[in-house]
């Protein structure tokens, strides 16, 4: 697919526009006519046509005009903007739906064990997650799918872990999100995702605490996949979990 940099977030209107070329071939490649394209807008060629330019100064399609009509690219990020619709149709239709992420072991920079035992920290681990982490992270390299949907990681009840200093510097604030690990036929319920709001990783990077060192609970080595799955109960929005009750008089 084609690389392109999004420059300004295109309106609703747009994103119609982006998700008819999307469903008819532009994921890949197809070819647009502004007068098909408008016909299924209910919008005017002209109007449809300036969809288009809108998706392109945004940086969601590429294309190349041709004498009768244009081939339209979705670039990586207009597909990521419609997967981000996607995501808020999942969050409203399929609450019963896990989040499961997937990726493989893999070492990091050894910088994990110093802040997981740092008093600051260690201490708010304590109260609030309930246990005293095994010093360290594990990190899990995800697949790309995975690097996409770690955003819905925001839809998803938190413990925070708040920010502090000691005499020399602040440390920043994570969010921990209670998931399971699964490896093959075996799993591990108490762990947490930890996403620290200070890292050095990119986005493909999850760190994970537990009580105990996980490469030895689930006998991992690098380059070994597992999956991170998280209960559908633990997102915000579910129905029950953080709903206020309101007294109908
Ligand atoms: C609880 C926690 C707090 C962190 N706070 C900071 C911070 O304040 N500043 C910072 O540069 N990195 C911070 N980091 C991130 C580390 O710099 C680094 O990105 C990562 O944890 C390294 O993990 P690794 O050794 O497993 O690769 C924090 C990490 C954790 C787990
Ligand atoms: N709960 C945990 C935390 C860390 N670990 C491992 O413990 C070691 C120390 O963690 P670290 O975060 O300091 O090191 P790296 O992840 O940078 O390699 C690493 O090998 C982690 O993969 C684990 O197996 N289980
Ligand atoms: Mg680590």
């Amino acid at each position: 697919m084609a690389e392109a940099t999004a420059t300004a977030d295109p309106d609703p209107a747009a994103i119609a526009a982006l998700k008819h070329v999307g469903l008819v071939g532009g994921l890949t490649e197809t070819k647009v006519s502004c007068a098909a394209l408008g016909d299924h807008l209910d919008a005017s060629t002209q109007t449809a046509s300036r969809r288009l330019q809108t998706l392109e100064s945004a940086g969601y399609i590429e294309r190349d005009v041709v004498g009768d009509g244009q081939w339209v690219r979705v670039t990586d990020a207009g597909e990521a903007a419609l997967r981000a619709e996607y995501a808020d149709y999942r969050r409203l239709f399929e609450t019963d739906v896990d989040l499961v992420l997937r990726g493989t072991v893999t070492g990091g920079m050894g910088e994990g064990r110093h802040y997981i035992t740092l008093p600051g920290y260690a201490e708010q681990f304590r109260s609030r997650l309930g246990y005293e982490p095994f010093p360290g992270t594990l990190n899990v390299d995800l697949n790309e799918e995975s690097v996409r949907r770690r955003g819905e990681l925001a839809g998803i009840d938190a413990v925070p872990i708040d920010a502090w200093e000691d005499d020399d510097r602040t440390y920043g604030a994570a969010s921990c999100y209670g998931v399971t690990l699964v490896a093959g036929d075996e799993r591990y319920e108490e762990v947490h995702a930890i996403v620290p709001d200070r890292t050095h990783h990119d986005d493909d990077q999850l760190e994970l605490i537990a009580p105990e060192r996980l490469r030895d609970a689930l006998s991992l080595d690098d380059g070994d996949s597992v999956e991170i799955r998280v209960a559908a109960a633990d997102r915000v929005d579910e129905p029950g979990t953080d709903a206020v009750e309101t007294e109908v008089a």
